[in-house]
């Protein structure tokens, strides 16, 4: 369990992160949103011990960094961002230098070593040195060292960053099949990354938590949740669709030909939308039910703080 009371960091007067609450239980993905300089990093760096916080309080299973900074400290793995690493090392070099700090030795350090190689599948690159990787793998051996010792804790900071979608699809899975009574944070500019791998989201902005919630309650959020949104393929008079029972409101977006039809508030409309597209044979190729646009979630509820 991760407890975090009235965290505050400021730099020079700069007040980065301004008085967070949280908890976070075993089990929890939770996914760190923000714009840049939000104070996402900030956090993490504080959560992990490598900043101190100007004041406020953070418990990590009931441990504070005052008495039992090193105790913690074995307890999480960390991803800083841009995954730093010794450029001039092997991953094999690197990863044998973290098992030794994080205190394993013999057998079991090449045991731990196989496993996060394998876990992060680093096989063919071991022996090149990190400064040469390409991104996708430096990421990896990033991951490796923050895995090397089984944290119950893990902290990613912007994990899939730069990564090619193949790469980010096998860092989304080894973060899901991750074991499931794990505390795992990942801060991300991805909004569908959240939706992807977290159970849960932290919207800051300018040092403040501004949404702490499931993705499902963040989707909801969206003007277009249980908005149905057709496109047509020529050009048709969609304008009885808008008269429809259960229908608010439409709004057509000429660009890409898509017509949406807003429901009223507890109304379910898709029955009736293709009901009517039927009758009336209007020429529909496309019609979906939205999940919510958390891009346009995510500027309502930024802007608020960043304007
Ligand atoms: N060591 C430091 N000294 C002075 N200012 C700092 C320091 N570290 C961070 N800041 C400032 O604190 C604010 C929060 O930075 P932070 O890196 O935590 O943001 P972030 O949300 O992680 O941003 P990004 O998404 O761009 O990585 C920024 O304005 C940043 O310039």
């Amino acid at each position: 369990m991760i407890s975090v009371k009235n965290l505050c960091k400021s730099f020079e007067g700069y007040t980065a992160v301004d008085n967070l609450c949280f908890d976070i239980k075993p089990g929890e993905v939770v996914g760190f949103l923000g714009p840049n300089g939000a104070g996402k990093s900030t956090t993490m760096k504080m959560i992990t011990g490598f900043l101190p916080p100007s004041s406020g309080d953070i418990q990590v299973c009931d441990l504070s960094f005052e008495s039992a900074s090193l105790k913690i400290k074995q307890k999480i793995g960390y991803l800083p961002e841009g995954a730093p690493a010794y450029g001039d090392m092997t991953p094999l070099q690197f990863l044998t230098f973290i098992a030794r700090i994080r205190g394993f030795k013999g057998a079991e350090k090449d045991a731990r070593i196989d496993q996060v190689v394998q876990q992060v599948e680093l096989q063919e690159v071991m022996d090149k040195p990190i400064e040469n990787l390409s991104k996708g793998f430096k990421r990896r051996v990033g991951l490796a060292q923050a895995l090397i010792h089984d944290p119950e804790i893990l902290i990613l900071d912007e994990p899939t960053d730069g990564l090619d979608p193949n790469q980010k699809h096998q860092v989304r899975e080894l973060i899901k099949n991750l074991a499931k009574d794990k505390i795992v944070i990942i801060s991300t500019h991805i909004l569908e990354e959240v939706t992807a791998v977290c159970n849960r989201v932290m919207i800051i902005a300018k040092g403040k938590l501004l949404f702490d919630d499931t993705p499902n309650a963040l989707h909801k959020l969206s003007k277009y949740y249980g908005a149905v949104t057709l496109h047509f393929s020529y050009r048709a008079d969609a304008s009885e669709l808008a008269e429809l029972e259960g229908v608010d409101s439409m709004e057509e977006d000429l660009k890409t030909g898509r017509v949406t039809l807003f429901p009223k508030p507890g109304e379910h409309i898709l029955h009736l939308v293709t009901a009517h597209a039927q009758r009336c044979k209007l020429p529909v190729d496309s019609l979906f039910v939205e999940q919510g646009r958390l891009d346009e979630v995510f500027r309502k509820i930024t802007q608020e703080v960043t304007e």
